[in-house]
């Protein structure tokens, strides 16, 4: 065959249903790309009159009216932009898919900038044909001299053009609505479709009823402007009254002043604000601006905690305003909405290209003429440059939130239990925005101190008992035992030690277990940040604790456990430890195991068998605090892992699989405990041993019913007999 070249053409026949089905998801924007071309039109003029090419009267005010009317079933749009002659209806109309936007900008392109222009694709136009049948345009350039044209098709793809009788410059769509789709001649449909899409565009949007009654209203006539169309004038006259005074004798006082008053036309309100706040220079917003845009916008009336205004020229445009709402409690569910603007055409909520997952909780205005948007304006194209404008808004997030921190702390403190939400999900979600909040992560500390990380590494108190902790663990592991984080503890069964065979059997013994471990390469020194999940439960460690000036800090909410997962998986030189997960050298005397040899191995004995476990994980220390007899300790991976299962319902795994990790740590300096050592067949000793244990537990967590009932029985038993 020979080879032959040539232009692919389109059949209108074929093109018409695709773009009448398929190309805009939604019927209702039909709307926006009208109402858009309108704007575009005027804008378009604009810029002729800029360049004085056209000059407006000194009266010209820029609006697109939109008409319904429910009796003749039509919609119209009118505009009074630059219009269009019979040629440019040919060119730009009856050719689908060629925009006018891309002529006019690139014939004034050394004298006008891009912005501005909404049109791109030359096809927004035809989605009229999706609610109507037949569509006609009466238009009259604002060249000199231009004649007026109308044109009409009915849906197919034979149009009628012919010169017209619109006399005046814009132009006028009108729509001859299909019976399917009437509910555009209603105003409320209508009104709602318009603040939806056109909010923020940039030309005032009116809307009315074709033979509506006349709406009037009265005004004072001091505040009559040229425009306003007069139906009465009211004069009222001052209203004095007679009053006696304090010495009896009487005057006349004025009780309401003269009124000079107007009944006019009530004046149209525009459905748009064509200044949307996050246009404007971030300097010259007062907060009640930025308050009543969040309200407006929102709809929420309750008071956003603070906000971030984005104003960016380089190297692509984009502004916006983005609000940390208030939660008002912990079982409000937090929704957010980030609205997308295009050049003020609202595009849609919540893109989750450009905006990053976890600040889809804020609510927020983002308005970005460089999307790179598909024909129907309501979803994206390129992935590249999206993902660098979401990033670009998440480091603007993480700026003002360090900033604030580092500023204003005070009110960043109070905010905290407000944002810490977003912080932590965004963390999790991204791990750039994680490592950029690092040092500004607040952390309520054991005495309501809020604290940096930066701040709890370094704190003087902490250190100490931390040097007295991790040297002990570094230089001297002989004493102590040795968990797998390179801190020392006691009762720590990190090395798996709740197995059946430990403390009976030395050689198991952590020390041992750390001997083993010494040609292991070693782990690099981290730091230890402790946790509280529950004040209340945990107050016995919190007491211990405070009694050795070490700090810890409150972590109580359901997304922490992955929080601290992913803040240790991001930094190498520190970890968090739940504050029962061992004991602290710096909470036990220097007691070597060798001393404590002979009361382990009797009281392990002693207590699996009173309790009928023989896998009990029992410890034995010397405490700082006599007070306390017994302790639980449990292992931090492995209660972490059993917290996950527990969070996520992980439904068909098998339990087993992380069992218990608890050991039950007795205070060998404690009265009782050593009573129990030393009289081990004592009267009721098994009863002690019960006592002993459930009271560790109930410093860790709660007994199951079952334990409750045992726990309240023996207490009356061993009552009754000290009773006796
Ligand atoms: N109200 C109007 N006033 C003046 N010209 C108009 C008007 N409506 C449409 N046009 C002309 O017709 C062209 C085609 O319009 P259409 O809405 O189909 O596409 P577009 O606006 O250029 O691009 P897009 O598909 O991205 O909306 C426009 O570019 C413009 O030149």
């Amino acid at each position: 065959m020979s080879s032959k070249q040539g232009s692919l053409s389109i059949t209108s026949e074929n093109i018409f249903p695709v773009i009448k089905k398929w190309l805009y998801e939604d019927h209702d924007i039909f709307i926006r790309e009208l109402i858009s071309n309108g704007c575009d039109a005027i804008s378009k003029l604009h810029k002729l009159d800029i360049m004085g090419e056209v000059s407006l009267p000194l009266d010209y005010k820029a609006k697109i009216q939109v008409t319904v009317n429910p009796e003749d079933k039509t919609l119209t749009f009118v505009d009074n932009g630059i219009g269009m002659t019979a040629e440019e209806v040919d060119k730009y109309i009856n050719q689908i898919a060629f925009s006018g936007a891309t002529d006019f900008l690139n014939k004034y392109k050394d004298k006008t900038s891009e912005d501005q222009i909404i049109g791109h694709f030359g096809l927004g136009f035809y989605s009229a044909f999706m609610v109507a049948d037949t569509v006609e345009i009466d238009s009259l350039s604002c060249q000199e001299g231009a004649t007026a044209v109308h044109w009409v098709c009915d849906g197919g793809t034979q149009y009628q053009m012919d010169e017209g009788d619109y006399d005046q410059v814009g132009t006028k769509i009108t729509l001859h609505l299909n019976e399917d789709c009437l509910e555009f001649s209603n105003e409320y449909k209508v009104r709602e479709v318009i603040e939806k899409y056109c909010s923020f565009m940039p030309t005032e949007i009116y809307l009315n009823k074709a033979n509506a009654p006349e709406e009037y209203e009265t005004i004072d006539a001091s505040d009559l402007r040229e425009t306003d169309q007069v139906v009465e004038e009211i004069h009222e006259d001052a209203r004095y009254e007679e009053k006696e005074k304090e010495d009896g004798s009487k005057e006349t006082v004025e009780v309401s002043p003269a009124k000079d008053q107007r009944k006019i036309v009530k004046r149209p309100v525009p459905l748009n604000d064509i200044n949307p706040l996050w246009a404007k220079t971030p300097s010259d917003c007062t907060d009640d601006e930025y308050r009543d845009f969040y309200r407006k916008v929102f709809m929420d009336y309750k008071e956003p905690l603070f906000w971030i205004h984005l104003n960016m020229d380089y190297p692509f445009n984009l502004k916006g305003i983005l609000y940390f709402p208030r939660i008002n409690s912990e079982y409000e569910s937090i929704e957010g909405t980030i609205k997308l603007y295009n050049n003020q055409v609202f595009v849609a909520d919540n893109i989750k290209e450009v905006i990053p997952e976890y600040l889809m909780l804020l609510k927020g205005v983002i308005d970005c003429p460089d999307l790179p948007l598909n024909v129907s304006r309501s979803a994206l194209q390129n992935d590249g440059f999206v993902r660098k404008i979401s990033d670009y808004i998440s480091k603007k997030v993480a700026d003002k939130l360090s900033g604030l921190c580092k500023t204003d702390r005070e009110n960043y403190e109070k905010y905290w239990e407000d944002i810490a939400p977003f912080i932590k999900y965004g963390c999790l979600k991204d791990n750039k925005f994680c490592d950029r909040m690092n040092d500004y992560i607040l952390f309520k500390d054991i005495e309501g101190k809020f604290r940096t990380l930066p701040d709890l590494l370094v704190k003087p108190k902490e250190s100490e008992a931390e040097t007295s902790a991790s040297s002990d663990s570094a230089e001297d592991t002989s004493s102590e035992s040795k968990s797998q984080d390179g801190q020392d503890t006691k009762g720590d069964s990190s090395d798996g030690s709740n197995d059946s065979d430990r403390s009976d059997d030395s050689d198991k013994r952590p020390e041992a277990k750390a001997e083993t471990e010494e040609n292991a390469p070693k782990e690099p020194e981290k730091k230890t940040v402790y946790y509280v999940t529950d004040e209340q439960q945990q107050s016995q460690y919190i007491n211990m604790f405070k009694d050795q000036g070490m700090d810890a800090v409150v972590l109580n909410t359901t997304i922490d456990s992955s929080f601290i997962t992913q803040l240790e998986q991001r930094n190498e030189h520190y970890q968090f430890r739940r504050i029962d997960s061992g004991l602290t050298d710096s909470m036990t005397e220097d007691v070597s195991d060798e001393d404590l040899k002979e009361a382990n191995e009797a009281l392990t004995a002693l207590f699996r068998k009173a309790l009928g476990n023989d896998k009990l994980s029992v410890s034995v220390a010397k405490f700082k605090d006599d007070s306390v007899s017994s302790l639980l300790t449990q292992e931090e991976e492995r209660r972490r892992m059993q917290d996950m299962m527990k969070m996520y319902g992980m439904a068909g795994m098998d339990p087993s699989m992380f069992p218990s990790n608890e050991t039950l740590v007795l205070n060998v300096g404690n009265e009782l405990v050593d009573y129990l050592f030393k009289h081990p067949d004592a009267d009721r000793a098994e009863d002690f041993c019960h006592q002993l244990y459930d009271l560790a537990v109930l410093a860790n967590h709660p007994l199951s019913p079952e334990e409750m009932t045992a726990f309240i029985a023996r207490s009356n038993r061993i009552m009754l007999a000290l009773a006796k």
